[in-house]
């Protein structure tokens, strides 16, 4: 389809944000190039403008001629935000050159730290969190927006700048290191609030005719200080002379309580996810008697899953919207950032599957059609709605989709059978007898640095270059580098690696019946590091063991214990593309079920402590309170049904990673693993003080020092964090291990730290 089929007036159809990682990875590569002192910060530019450009044009060829601007970003839009109004913290502006000083604060330098990292919403997608205090100032800088505004009207693009918005910058800001940490930033909205009034008066003067502000808050539950910030700030922002006309965006969900704020302000626009839990936001529309006045941006395809959309039913949709607002332009639910590129990339996947998905280009399509639907009538798109139905009877009909063993294999599953023999001071004992390990165990997390030799040796056996026996042979010589490593310096349960892994959820996925993988459906995970998330199309079953062979390749090696290393069920689900034909409860089971078998081999072959990583457990809660209960249900009994079937001699271990935990501690100690390790260096091990406090019975392994800085932590250094963990944690029960992402560190880093970790916890023996 092209947009010349469609002649006449513009198309009502945008969509929220785009992905801007480029064609392979161009950015990334640029990026990454311009760090290693590869590319200079000219050609950086040069590769932004093209990528842009490439952006525009392909926004353009679709068919839209309403879309976003500088939702581009050479490392996170929030972090842009920061720039845009000018919060630099202290410690970054003495940071010389704009490109310097912005990836200072994205990701330190050997002086400074940089600034903190958090899940957007419930994505598998990181922000830098803005740090404020209660003198912090702001100031206009419009550069970045400006820039982008005229790239696209140098191209015949009017684009609409896109900003998150005033409320939600405060929300997710935190008060900066050294400030009362009761401060809210929120109360820094009068401060704000002109410059962005400032943004809004220059961008008129440019000629810009719509800002979008993202508001993504508004799809939590909020207290009323926060939807009162809102409403001042639309008040303000809404009765400014002179400005473009403004779209209000939220997404992730259900807007409920602030609709009747979003109808009452003084704005132009608001946009609205009606996808998933957000379908719920057209009832609610309906209730408070629509948008009157306004341009609703519906939001219709779903921008944070890949299943083709079924027009029919959407067109239906809108059809529903009619009278709820002056105008109806059609949408992506949110940003596309969090759905890879281009679907007809994937030329190794089957066909009939291929045409089961819409990537962020078909997703473009979509809202075209859709736009072309209720504009010119449905019968000018019969022959596109006849065919996405046939895609859809083929997904349902297809063999791919469900496999009857293991319905039924689910469906026998008992709440015992997600639960250990015996209780853990007596599986404590039995792991003692069998471990034998000193006070104060030290262990790592599972990954050791994935360097570029790593990788290429794994490309070229993908390109067949290299032959499966020699590809292994380089990762079992990494395996035992690497055990000989953990010996020398003297750790105790120790890790093969994970060499052969290319990812933590895709390498398992490319093992398990039921998912699909892709080749280069990359989405931004942080910065420049991306993800593929793997497709679960149907019924998931494990075909044969996964990683039996590596552990026992490992432990073969070594006479201290190797941690098996496994993905969980719950991570696997949220770092993966869901079916949407089956309730996640379902899906989780299975998964678990899979992995159940994978544990009971590891055991079998004899690994003593194995290990079942949920980081994404506490992002995987939904944004609305209402519905945690029942998430947390089915994703503890999923992980319990993965490592319940154990005897009391083998050891299980989780691990998450940084995250606001104090919402889910019952749900963490419910998992009843015999060891956690969690991300805390960072939050300056509080998360141990948390976990006793709300009486967590066994082992608590807090990371000692912070991962994700080139700083090597000091043996001083750590035995103090030790100190502190010790004051919440009795001896008998703290592992010491550093925080999780070894993978991405060098070997030199690694080895000095892990030297002074282990030099510190035998000194507190
Ligand atoms: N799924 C997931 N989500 C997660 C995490 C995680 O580990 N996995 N960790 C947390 C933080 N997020 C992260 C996300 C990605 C990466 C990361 O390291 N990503 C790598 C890619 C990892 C990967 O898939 N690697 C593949 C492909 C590597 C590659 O680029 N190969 C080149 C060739 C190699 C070369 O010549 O250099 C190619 O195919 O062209 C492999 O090793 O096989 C990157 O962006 O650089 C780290 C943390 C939270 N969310
Ligand atoms: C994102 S959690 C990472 C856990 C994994 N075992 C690792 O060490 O990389
Ligand atoms: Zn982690």
């Amino acid at each position: 389809m092209t947009s010349t089929s469609f002649s006449g007036s513009p198309l009502p159809a945008t969509v929220l944000g785009y992905p801007r990682i480029g064609r392979d990875r161009a950015m990334k590569k640029a990026i990454e190039a311009y760090w290693r002192g590869e590319l200079s910060a000219y050609n950086l530019e040069r590769t932004l403008v093209a990528q842009r450009r490439e952006v525009f044009e392909t926004l353009r060829a679709a068919g839209l001629t309403d879309v976003p601007c500088s939702d581009f970003s050479l490392y996170d839009q929030v972090l842009d935000t920061l720039c845009l109004v000018g919060a630099v913290p202290e410690r970054h502006r003495a940071v010389t050159g704009d490109l310097e000083r912005y990836f200072a604060m994205a990701r330190g330098t050997a002086d400074v730290a940089p600034l903190e990292m958090t899940k957007w919403f419930d994505t598998n997608y990181h922000y830098l969190v803005p740090e404020l205090r209660p003198d912090s100032t702001f100031t206009l800088d419009l550069s970045k927006p400006r820039r982008e505004y005229q790239q696209a009207r140098t191209l015949g693009l009017a684009a609409r700048p896109v900003l998150v918005g005033p409320v939600t910058f405060l929300r997710l800001a935190k008060p900066a290191p050294g400030v009362d940490p009761d401060f809210d930033p929120m109360t820094l909205l009068e401060e704000l609030l002109p410059v962005y009034e400032q943004a809004l008066t220059e961008f008129a003067a440019e000629g810009v005719s719509w800002v979008q502000l993202d508001e993504p808050v508004l799809a939590q539950d909020q207290p009323p200080t926060v939807l009162d910030a809102f409403a001042t700030a639309v008040d303000r922002l809404g009765t400014l002379g002179d400005r473009p006309k403004l779209l209000l965006a939220t997404y992730f969900g259900v807007v409920r309580e602030a609709l009747p704020l979003l109808r009452d302000a003084p704005v132009e626009g608001v946009a609205l996810d009606l996808t998933g839990p957000g379908a719920a936001n057209v009832g609610e529309l309906a209730a408070v008697g629509g948008l009157p006045g306004k341009r609703l941006v519906a939001g219709v395809v779903d921008g944070r899953n890949v299943w083709a959309a079924d027009l029919r039913r959407q067109l239906g949709l809108l059809a529903t919207l009619h009278g709820l607002a002056d105008e109806i332009v059609v949408s992506s639910s949110c940003s596309l950032l969090h759905v890879p590129l281009d679907v007809s990339l994937e030329t190794d996947l089957a066909p009939d599957v291929r045409s089961w998905f819409a990537f962020a280009r078909q997703k473009l399509d979509e809202v075209v059609l859709l736009a072309r639907g209720i504009t010119a009538g449905p019968e000018t798109i019969t022959a596109e709605l006849a065919r996405n139905q046939q895609v859809l009877e083929n997904r349902r009909a297809s063999p791919v989709t469900s496999d009857p063993r293991v319905r039924e294999r689910a469906a026998q599953v008992s709440a015992a059978d997600a639960r250990r023999a015996h209780s853990y001071p007596e599986r404590a004992a039995r792991q003692a007898e069998r471990l034998n390990l000193p006070g104060l165990p030290t262990t790592t997390i599972g990954s050791f640095p994935q360097t570029r030799a790593l990788r290429r040796a794994r490309a070229n056996w993908r390109r067949g270059e290299l032959s499966r026996p020699d590809y292994v042979q380089r990762m079992r010589a990494e395996v035992e580098h690497v055990i000989r490593l953990q010996e020398t310096l003297g750790l105790d349960v120790l890790v093969h690696g994970e060499p052969e892994r290319n990812d933590m959820v895709q390498y398992f996925a490319e093992q398990l019946e039921g998912f699909v993988t892709t080749r280069h459906g990359w989405v931004q995970s942080y910065g420049t590091r991306y993800v593929r998330p793997p497709v679960i199309v149907g019924d998931v079953s494990r075909p044969e063991p996964m990683t039996v062979e590596w552990t026992s390749y490992a432990q073969s090696l070594t006479d201290r214990p190797v941690k098996g290393m496994l993905t969980g069920p719950v991570t696997m689900l949220c770092w993966s593309f869901v079916r949407d034909d089956q309730p996640p409860a379902q899906t989780a089971r299975q998964v678990a079920l899979a992995l159940r078998d994978e544990v009971a081999d590891l055991e079998a072959a004899g690994t003593a402590v194995i290990q079942v990583d949920e980081p994404a457990l506490r992002e995987g809660l939904p944004l609305r309170v209402s519905e945690r209960d029942d998430y947390l249900s089915w994703a503890t009994e999923a992980f319990r049904l993965t490592t319940s079937g154990v005897r009391d001699d083998t050891q299980v271990h989780t691990h998450m990673c940084y995250a606001e935990f104090g919402e889910i501690l019952a749900a963490v100690i419910d998992l009843d693993t015999d060891v956690i390790s969690m991300e805390a260096a960072r939050s300056h091990m509080s998360i141990a003080a948390d976990l006793s406090g709300a009486g967590y019975p066994s082992g608590v392994g807090p990371g000692v020092y912070d991962i994700h800085s080139p700083r090597v932590p000091g043996r001083e250094e750590i035995i103090e964090m030790l100190r502190w963990a010790l004051d919440h944690v009795p001896a008998g029960r703290l592992w010491v291990n550093p925080d999780c992402g070894l993978k991405t560190r060098d070997e030199t880093e690694v080895k000095s730290s892990l030297a002074n970790l282990v030099a510190a916890a035998e000194s507190l023996r």
